[in-house]
């Protein structure tokens, strides 16, 4: 019987150099001779890039769509089948359930399940409720080797510190010339002959605490899009933003202006060398590095963020020998420094291990308690419990187009 594993790591681990090293001749698994599969954000961003730059369409999604047009889920579903497909003799899964709504979790579960009967499924996780049901022995990184958890160790908890300090008060306190922050009337989007949300009426106003939730594919980054400003199909619709009716002369800069925007895609953008301060500082400038004299008012601003977080202290140090975890914290301090009428989080907490997920969540309802700033995040995981919102939106996939309605949950 083959044995199964699982590797519990944290965001502190580097997981490349994980994978290439359980996959080394000196690994306790020890495959090197194996034909294996990885399914992986790597191996999909290596198909996309193959689609993009040699017009190879090795992976069609359920839609009949290349990699590049699909949505996550689409991509990663289709990415699974196809490695299946290549008889491999063994498989490393990472981040499996990531971007994934909870029907296509169930069956990502079964797929790997029944594998499992077949060949050895080496699992890396950083969410301790992701392990899969069939795993017989659970890693974790030492000082860089692998050792055997005990049942009890993963759901060690470290102390999780409180945002104890006030958030600062707005840089600029603009006063809004509009009651509401988007106005969707009967909005209507299409790819091809394909609709793919039809008829929304949707309001923000000021200050809401929002979650847009609906299946893979259901349309929720097309809408998120269509408010960010980057989707050119907004034009032919009633869309309102921030008082101005899209396609009436409206700047895209001005409309970026009022939002922060973060996803967890967006880490790739900043590879410079630069300071945690500078970071901070820099979103007063909507520029990735800094490179325009801050006045003192603003330093003074960061210096008030880098406090919240805790991290006055090390405000010198290079943001990228951060955590994965605390760098969105100081990614969500650079979107807020400006308080924007709107911050949208895309995924925020995907690939953050049980900890910083729980950290980057109470930064979060912070925000939403304490400014004026309205929240829109796009989530599959179920982080109730940690993340608060005040109204859903839903994206009901329909033959002809997803619908969606209003809740209130408080
Ligand atoms: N440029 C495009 N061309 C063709 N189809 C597209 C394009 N962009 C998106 N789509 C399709 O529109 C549908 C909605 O995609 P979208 O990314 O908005 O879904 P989503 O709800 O965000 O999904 P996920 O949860 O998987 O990220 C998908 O079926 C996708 O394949």
């Amino acid at each position: 019987m083959q044995k199964h594993i699982a590797l519990y790591i944290s965001n502190k681990d580097d997981k490349n150099q994980l994978i290439e090293h359980i996959l080394s001749k000196n690994s306790i698994i020890n495959y090197s001779k194996l034909k294996g599969a990885i399914f992986s954000k790597k191996t999909l961003d290596k198909f996309i890039d193959e689609e993009v730059r040699h017009g190879n369409f090795n992976i069609v999604t359920s839609t009949k769509n290349s990699l590049l047009n699909s949505s996550e889920g689409e991509r990663k579903k289709a990415l699974l089948k196809y490695l299946i497909l290549q008889n491999p003799e063994y498989i490393l899964v990472d981040n499996v359930f990531g971007n994934l709504d909870v029907n296509a979790q169930k069956n990502i579960e079964e797929t790997l399940t029944k594998l499992s009967l077949k060949i050895p499924v080496i699992q890396i996780t950083n969410r301790k409720k992701d392990v899969l049901p069939f795993i017989d022995r659970i890693y974790k990184l030492e000082n860089k080797t692998l050792v055997l958890c005990k049942e009890t160790e993963t759901t060690k908890k470290e102390e999780i510190k409180h945002f104890s300090q006030d958030l600062p008060k707005p840089y600029n306190l603009i006063k809004p010339q509009f009651d509401l922050l988007v106005k969707f009337n009967n909005v209507t989007i299409r790819y091809g002959d394909r609709t793919i949300v039809k008829n929304i009426n949707w309001q923000i106003k000021p200050g809401e605490f929002w979650q847009l939730v609906g299946p893979n594919g259901s349309g929720k980054s097309t809408l998120l899009s269509l408010i960010s400003g980057d989707n050119p199909k907004a034009y032919n619709q009633d869309i309102t933003l921030f008082g101005v009716k899209k396609g009436s002369g409206e700047s895209v800069w001005d409309i970026k202006r009022k939002i922060g925007y973060f996803s967890s895609e967006y880490l790739r953008g900043f590879e410079r060398l630069h300071s945690i301060e500078k970071m901070i500082i820099s979103g007063f400038f909507d520029s990735i590095g800094l490179y325009k004299i801050p006045s003192e008012r603003q330093i003074m601003l960061a210096h008030q963020w880098l406090k919240v977080l805790d991290m006055f202290d090390i405000k010198t140090k290079s943001f990228l020998s951060l955590s994965v975890g605390h760098q969105r914290l100081v990614l969500i301090a650079r979107a807020m420094v400006k308080h924007p009428p709107l911050l949208i989080l895309d995924e925020p907490t995907n690939g953050l291990d049980d900890n910083d997920a729980e950290l980057f969540s109470k930064l979060v309802n912070k925000i939403a308690s304490e400014s004026n700033t309205a929240i829109l995040y796009v989530s599959h995981r179920k982080e109730e419990s940690l993340l608060k919102p005040s109204f859903i939106y839903q994206l009901l996939p329909e033959p002809t187009g997803s619908i969606g309605k209003s809740i209130k949950t408080s």
